[in-house]
């Protein structure tokens, strides 16, 4: 991937970096590096993850995957949840065509999208993928043990197309060896939502026939780029703006991909900086938008709304040739001499250019295509990236206490333990308005 960052320098835009500081800030970005890349050299807890591009085992992979999936396959069933989910939905979603099996992710327990769902699927032909690194989260779980009646109540043998990937131990991981499943391992050291280019992101992947060594070819080719400055190193570029940028008041930072195809992409991300960033009172904020579609709804804001915000766009340079057809209405005649291409590739310079204009802060990262390759660069990228901030930030990037919380208070009003935060819930200062 390739970053451009001439739209958050000051003398564009306001929150803005000068260029004085950016070198300043390079000198940070050394010492950040030289600890990511001892934390990767000695495989520590989340920087472990910025390896896994020479450390998947994509025949593995494709082994697991062969035992559970045949030509008639028509789905893959993803339950799982956070980084269980959004690597593996990102990349399916970017890269399937209506050809391969619909990749579906179970990542929410409202009852009445799951039986929609399981409904409307061929469950013979359908691959059930389940996905927990803990292998005790309560959400997939559950969904877990509903999918797998349904399929004993539809009588079809779940355990013959059924793949686990979690961790050394677990109720997941018994349940597999019991089975006798086809079971992948969530490599050590890798938090779940750095977790794309290993087996919790691939399975998927690997049943709607998508080529793993590419996407981790791309991943390598990306972390080949990291280096000591930002100026020589497009993921560290991108890291080092969006803190600058933090710090001088762009407290959110809109995800905006250009290309429908990436717009779990932006989803998947959001998880990244929340979790990753989001803690000591620090951290930005993500925001999900969609380009061309969110033009249309939120560009307002972000051109003339409060100036807390950071725009980050996605481009892709190839997209496929789809001209506009002529016609002979005078005012549309325009269109006719462009493609979709085109006209995607107009709106996207004259939003970026807007926000310029009005000083609004932005930063474009290019891609060359929606393809393995440049999607595992794009990841990797962003993780790196991530990991970076986090450094700058002096934040511990690979845990996420806060969302703990809400856990044991879950589990505790269902009964399952006694947890002082479900006592905090029937706490609840209540100012109600009825109709
Ligand atoms: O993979 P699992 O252990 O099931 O965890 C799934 C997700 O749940 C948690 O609540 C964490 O906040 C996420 O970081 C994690 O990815």
């Amino acid at each position: 991937m390739n970053v451009d960052i001439g739209n958050a320098l000051s003398a564009v835009a306001a929150p803005g970096i000068s260029r004085a500081a950016l070198e300043r800030l390079d000198e940070q970005v050394a010492t950040a590096h030289e600890r990511i890349e001892a934390g990767m050299e000695a495989g520590e807890h989340g920087y472990a993850a910025l390896n896994l591009p020479n450390r998947t085992d994509t025949d593995e992979i494709r082994v697991a995957v062969d035992r559970v999936t045949g030509p008639d396959t028509s789905a893959v069933l993803t339950v799982g949840i956070g980084g269980s989910a959004l690597g593996a939905a990102t990349i399916t979603d970017a890269l399937n065509d209506a050809d391969d099996p619909e990749a579906i992710y179970l990542d929410n327990v409202d009852p009445d999208w799951l039986s929609a769902t399981l409904d409307r699927l061929d469950l013979e032909t359908t691959v059930l993928n389940v996905v927990s690194r803990s292998g005790t989260t309560a959400e997939t779980l559950a969904n877990f043990l509903v999918v797998r009646e349904t399929f004993e109540e539809a009588g079809v043998d779940w355990t013959e197309r059924t793949i686990v990937t979690t961790g050394d131990g677990g109720p997941l991981r018994e349940l597999a060896e019991r089975h006798n499943l086809p079971s992948l391992a969530v490599p050590d050291g890798v938090p779940g939502r750095f977790s794309a280019l290993s087996a919790v992101g691939l399975v998927a992947a690997a049943v709607c026939g998508h080529d793993l060594d590419a996407l981790l070819r791309g991943a390598a080719a990306e972390a080949e780029t990291l280096t000591g400055s930002l100026f020589e190193c497009p993921a560290y570029a991108y890291g080092a703006t969006t803190y600058a940028l933090d710090a001088r008041g762009a407290r959110t930072n809109a995800m905006m991909p250009y290309a429908e195809s990436l717009e779990t992409y932006a989803e998947w991300f959001a998880q990244l900086w929340a979790e990753s960033l989001g803690k000591d009172d620090l951290g930005q904020t993500p925001v999900r938008a969609l380009g061309v579609t969110d033009q249309h709804s939120q560009l307002q804001l972000y051109r003339a709304g409060p100036r807390d915000k950071l725009v980050t766009f996605v481009t892709v340079q190839e997209t496929a040739a789809r001209p506009i057809p002529d016609t002979d209405v005078d005012d549309l005649s325009y269109l006719g001499d462009a493609s979709l291409g085109d006209l995607l590739d107009a709106e996207f310079e004259a939003t970026e250019a807007s926000l310029a204009a009005a000083g609004r802060p932005n930063v474009r990262i290019e891609i060359d295509r929606v393809d393995e390759f440049e999607l595992g660069g794009l990841l990797y990228g962003m993780e790196a990236a991530c990991v970076l901030a986090g450094e700058l930030y002096g934040v511990n990037t690979f845990e996420q206490p806060a969302v703990e919380w809400a856990k044991k208070a879950t589990r505790g009003l269902l009964g399952g333990g006694e947890f002082a935060e479900a006592e905090a819930v029937a706490e609840k200062t209540e100012l109600r308005v009825e109709r």
